[in-house]
């Protein structure tokens, strides 16, 4: 019989409800996120041994709601110098749910490896009855250390499923099946062997110009969300913050309220970048001077992108570029 070399797995853990506990059985949605360290989190599913040779490593202990550009960096720089070292196969990250979206799209943005990088979390704590922790540990390590995960980008796995972290968003937050892509999933994971469907299509990792080596720090871009009788209040905050790029987390096709559009022609003028994306439930799609004229206005369009993936891809790039016409470039190709 033919020996089987096992992958090595590196488990870094920031905290959430996957590292959650509740007082009873019964608490699904009231506990405390971040309580349990990474080696009680691996002792809980011995099964990780017959997939991988696993270590942990606590990088931080947060709920993901208060995660930090400072974090998001410690955390990039850390995963790549894991994907460097020649004894790593895979690394899995697991995270709170609230931010994971942002946190995959970030590393898929900057990290140089075409080694597995999976993200996961869990939205029921460990201590609460069909708690969704440990499968989905146990399905992240299992693609982590599966040759045939790589060079697909950041991939996140809940509930079974295999997602890009460049499209896959919380979209509900009392359910286990919470994560969803608009242009749904790259594959299945079941019983610890995964099963492929599709490709990522847009750049990340290997084929992305961004490098988190070269990244020292990033830059203040906020949010300004939209709705009927909207004002301009947030967005010139914003500005006055010193945000250099704002993200119109708009209606529908990212349209813009006549009460707004003066302040952000403005805004631009005065050097702020605008860049205009959609905050409908299952996934945006905001086209180029369709609702507004993105060409005079010299705006950006965030493409799919949902308001904090925006967020997160207009900070990457602006470590790189100040021009609005390259900014729209990386928009519709990440
Ligand atoms: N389900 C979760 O993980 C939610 C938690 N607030 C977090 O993001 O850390």
């Amino acid at each position: 019989q033919e020996a089987v070399t096992k992958p090595n797995v590196i488990i870094l853990a920031t905290g959430g409800t996957i590292a959650g506990a509740g007082a009873s059985a019964a608490n699904s949605a009231t506990y405390t996120a971040a309580k349990v360290g990474i080696d009680k989190l691996i002792a809980g599913v011995p099964e990780l041994s017959q997939l991988a040779n696993v270590r942990g490593e606590q990088v931080m202990q947060i709920a993901s709601e208060s995660i930090t550009n400072e974090n998001l960096l410690q955390l990039g720089r850390r995963v790549a110098e894991l994907a460097d070292s020649n004894d790593v196969d895979g690394i899995v990250i697991t995270h709170g749910t609230d931010t994971l979206e942002e946190t995959a799209y970030f590393l898929n943005l900057v990290e140089k490896t075409d080694k597995p990088i999976v993200v996961v979390g869990s939205m029921r704590p460990g201590t609460a009855m069909s708690a969704d922790g440990m499968l989905n540990l146990y399905n992240a390590v299992a693609v982590a250390g599966s040759k045939d995960a790589r060079g697909k980008g950041v991939l996140v796995t809940m509930n079974d499923e295999i997602q890009s972290g460049r499209d896959v968003s919380k979209m509900i937050n009392i359910k286990t099946e919470a994560f969803k892509s608009p242009w749904g999933p790259l594959g299945m994971v079941v019983e610890g062997k995964s099963y492929w469907f599709r490709l990522p299509a847009k750049r990340h990792t290997m084929d992305s110009e961004f490098d988190i080596k070269n990244i020292k720090s990033l830059p203040n871009v906020g949010i300004a969300y939209s709705y009927g009788n909207v004002d301009d209040t947030a967005y010139k905050a914003l500005a006055q913050s010193g945000a250099k790029a704002i993200i119109h987390a708009g209606t529908g096709n990212g349209s813009v309220s006549s009460s707004v559009v003066p302040t952000l022609q403005a805004l631009r003028k005065d050097g702020v970048q605008i860049i205009r994306s959609s905050h409908v439930n299952n996934g945006g799609f905001v086209l180029r001077n369709a609702e507004q004229p993105d060409d005079k206005n010299d705006w950006v369009v965030a493409h799919d992108l949902n308001p904090q993936k925006a967020r997160i891809l207009a900070m990457v790039a602006l470590t790189k570029t100040q021009d609005s016409k390259e900014l729209q470039r990386i928009f519709w190709e990440y």
